[in-house]
């Protein structure tokens, strides 16, 4: 056989992929044979998916169907043992990463997800992302680190390129997986789940606090915390004086809430008093201006170990500001500090 893998034959055009040999079969003789891979239909505005399963056998009912998408030839697969079908290495690199509150689908078109059976915070480890995905020939995507995923949601998809796939790939990506696992005591791709916080909100603002206007953060951060599992035990209101606002947030301490929300008043105005008295009720403030639009007057801080924020009016209206970035890696456990807010100017402009 030569070398460049072509062979014209009695039996048809035969090649080699890695160490298998494939052959091709024209639809028309393919009646009775066993479909090698999935075949996906696209119809543009209406439908992309598979129209034929791995497995199927071809029937002759079929042959018309085949030639719309494109098919006038099928491949009939003699693989070899170096070699993995592109289901099976999809389906060894899902098993090789996924963790905690992590559950695989089925393989389909040679793809693998990896989907949450929580809602909670996706922890993605970049750097095996990006070892697995320089090997070549496999192809593993997910969402960013830090990411909220919903129940059900996929985080990661893995996929091999080719039909057949050198098992050593697979391997290696197998070897990257399990060096992560070592080195950190983590999987590489996992969800966190979130705790169940009861927290006290403090909306400032005398034009609330008169009743000049109506109260729009109490809603809008009460939604926001039900979606992942908190809530807002008491909301109170206090006008734009800054001992009152100290006051209002040490009664929240002494009630004992897991986090304190204090809302308005956190920007430049001189009634401005938010993130004053804040600092004045004793906070370690980590971060007081946040590098991410919406939501870049935000305020970080602890307070006696429990979690603060100076909520800036965008949190009102805007369904992804800094706070619905930080508020899950809260809820998750994490004990934040200067670096993580640092870290998200980069990204960090969404509107
Ligand atoms: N010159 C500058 N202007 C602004 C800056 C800046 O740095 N320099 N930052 C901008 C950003 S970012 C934000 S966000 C907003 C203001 O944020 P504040 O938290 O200071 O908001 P307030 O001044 O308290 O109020 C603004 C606006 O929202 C209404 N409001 C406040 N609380 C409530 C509530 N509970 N319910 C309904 N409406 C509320 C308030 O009446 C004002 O109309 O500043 C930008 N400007
Ligand atoms: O803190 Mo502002 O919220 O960026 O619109």
């Amino acid at each position: 056989m030569s070398g460049d893998g072509k062979r014209p034959s009695e039996e048809g055009n035969a090649k080699r992929i890695g160490d298998s040999v494939v052959r091709e079969v024209k639809v028309e003789d393919a009646v009775g044979m066993v479909l090698a891979h999935d075949l996906t239909q696209i119809l543009p505005g209406s439908f992309k998916g598979r129209l034929f399963r791995k497995g199927h056998v071809v029937s002759a009912e079929d042959i018309p169907r085949l030639k719309d998408i494109g098919k006038e030839h099928l491949y009939a697969i003699e693989l070899a043992e170096t070699d993995l079908h592109e289901d099976d290495a999809a389906h060894r690199m899902a098993v090789a990463l996924a963790g905690d509150n992590v559950g695989l689908s089925e393989p389909h078109e040679g793809k693998v997800s990896l989907k949450s059976r929580i809602t909670g915070l996706a922890s993605v480890a970049r750097e095996v992302v990006e070892g697995i995905n320089r090997l070549g020939d496999i192809a593993l995507a997910t969402v960013l680190n830090h990411r909220v995923v919903k129940d059900g949601e996929s985080l990661a998809a893995t996929r091999a390129i080719p039909l057949l796939v050198p098992e050593a790939k697979v391997r290696e990506a197998e070897r990257i997986a399990q060096a992560y696992r070592e080195a950190s005591g983590k999987s590489p791709v996992s969800v966190r789940p979130l705790r169940s916080f009861k927290a006290g909100l403090l909306t400032t603002g005398t034009e609330v606090f008169t009743g000049r206007i109506e109260d729009k953060f109490g809603p809008a951060v009460r939604a926001k915390l039900e979606g992942l599992g908190s809530e807002v035990a008491e909301q109170r209101f206090a006008p734009d004086d800054r001992h009152t606002i100290v006051n209002e947030i040490h009664y929240f301490l002494d009630r004992g809430y897991d986090m304190i929300l204090v809302s308005g008043g956190m920007s430049v105005d001189p009634d401005d008093r938010t993130p004053g008295a804040i600092a004045e009720a004793g906070t370690d403030i980590v971060s007081y201006g946040t590098p991410m639009l919406p939501g870049s007057m935000l305020l970080f801080g602890y307070l006696r170990g429990v979690p603060i924020f100076g909520l800036p009016g965008c949190v009102m209206h805007d369904p992804y500001t800094s706070f619905d970035v930080l508020l899950p890696r809260v809820l998750a456990g994490d004990k934040l500090a200067k670096d993580d807010i640092v870290a998200l100017g980069y990204g960090g402009l969404h509107r």
